[in-house]
């Protein structure tokens, strides 16, 4: 399904979604959620509309690309209406699928391999071992930028506690436990006997096992029997997506301030900014990514590294 979004700059968003929803709401389905989003939905297709500081973004959707150009242009007319006392301008992306979205360009991307620390043999051997053993589903580890990236982030919060929720074969926990002091630990969870069998192996071969405490079983379960307390410095969550908002739950009150919570695949592929696509775990993506932007709790950001990660931070 076509989606084509807008930032508009204006700092009076939250005003003109209230017009559009009050004026529209008249012709056309218009709602205003607790968070002062707005969502108006016409036969051809939906524009939801989100307040900021600075701009007013818009994300319209359709069947095809002639009912993305109709909302468009019934939103773009009454805005500019409404904007009585400043100019506005209003340039819409041109329509794309949410499946055939380019996130980092090849180019970018491989450029940016090279220009990390490298990974080391281990994790080098781990990649070919993972290929031969998973295949197809070697897609699921986490890429050379990010396992650097995590790295990082463990050393920049000082972390000692650590929780990762989907270890596979163990790339990021490698890569977690790397960046923890030696008396730093990791809490690694995963449902697959199958997978953390290589795991442990290249955990030994990094010399990193002696960090790494694995929980193999359904990882709610886990998480749920932690200590109520908020000592997790860091957590990383890459696992089944549909479980995503609860692990976010059970993580977040148990972070310390200053806490990292570290999210992959927050874009779902492109999925995520797509209605077309409405499984479950496309719907729990959503709906988490929307509580995390406006949660109180912490202090959020998105980066386009690979599949989209979000880093939440304790306040
Ligand atoms: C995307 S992979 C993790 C990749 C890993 N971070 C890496 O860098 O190699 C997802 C993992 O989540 C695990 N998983 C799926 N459902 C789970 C659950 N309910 N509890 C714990 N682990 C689960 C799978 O077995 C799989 O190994």
């Amino acid at each position: 399904m076509p989606v084509s979004t807008a930032h508009v700059a204006t700092s009076r968003s939250s005003r003109y979604i209230k017009q559009l929803i009050s004026h529209m709401g008249h012709k056309t389905t218009a709602e205003l959620s607790g968070d002062g989003r707005g969502t108006l939905t016409f036969a051809q297709g939906t524009c939801v509309l989100t307040p900021s500081g600075d701009h007013l973004g818009m994300i319209v959707t359709a069947g095809d690309a002639e009912g993305v150009a109709g909302v468009q242009d019934v939103v773009t007319r009454h805005l500019l209406r409404f904007a009585t006392q400043e100019s506005l301008v209003v340039d819409w992306t041109e329509p794309v699928s949410g499946s055939s979205l380019q996130l980092v360009d090849p180019v970018v991307g491989d450029y940016l391999l090279d220009h990390c620390t490298p990974a080391g043999d281990v994790l080098d051997e781990l990649v070919v071992k993972t290929r031969e053993a998973a295949g197809d589903a070697s897609g699921m580890q986490v890429s050379r930028d990010e396992g650097a990236l995590l790295t990082m982030l463990v050393r920049l919060v000082g972390a000692r506690h650590a929780i990762e929720v989907g270890v596979f074969t163990g790339y990021s926990s490698i890569c977690i436990a790397q960046g923890l002091p030696e008396d730093g630990r990791l809490l690694a969870c995963d449902v697959s006997d199958e997978w953390t069998s290589i795991a442990r192996d290249y955990w030994e071969r990094a010399g990193v096992a002696d960090r790494i405490d694995l929980k193999v079983g359904p990882a709610l379960e886990t998480l749920r029997a932690l200590p109520a307390e908020p000592y997790v410095d860091i957590a990383f969550i890459d696992a089944d997506k549909e479980n995503y908002p609860a692990y976010y739950e059970e993580i977040v009150q148990r972070l310390r301030p200053g806490g990292l919570v570290v999210l992959d695949n927050v874009f779902l592929g492109g999925r995520v900014m797509d209605p077309a696509y409405q499984e479950e775990r496309h719907l729990a993506m959503r709906r988490l990514n929307d509580l995390i932007a406006t949660d109180a709790r912490v202090d959020s950001v998105m980066l386009p590294v690979r599949d989209g990660v979000t880093l939440a931070r304790r306040r």
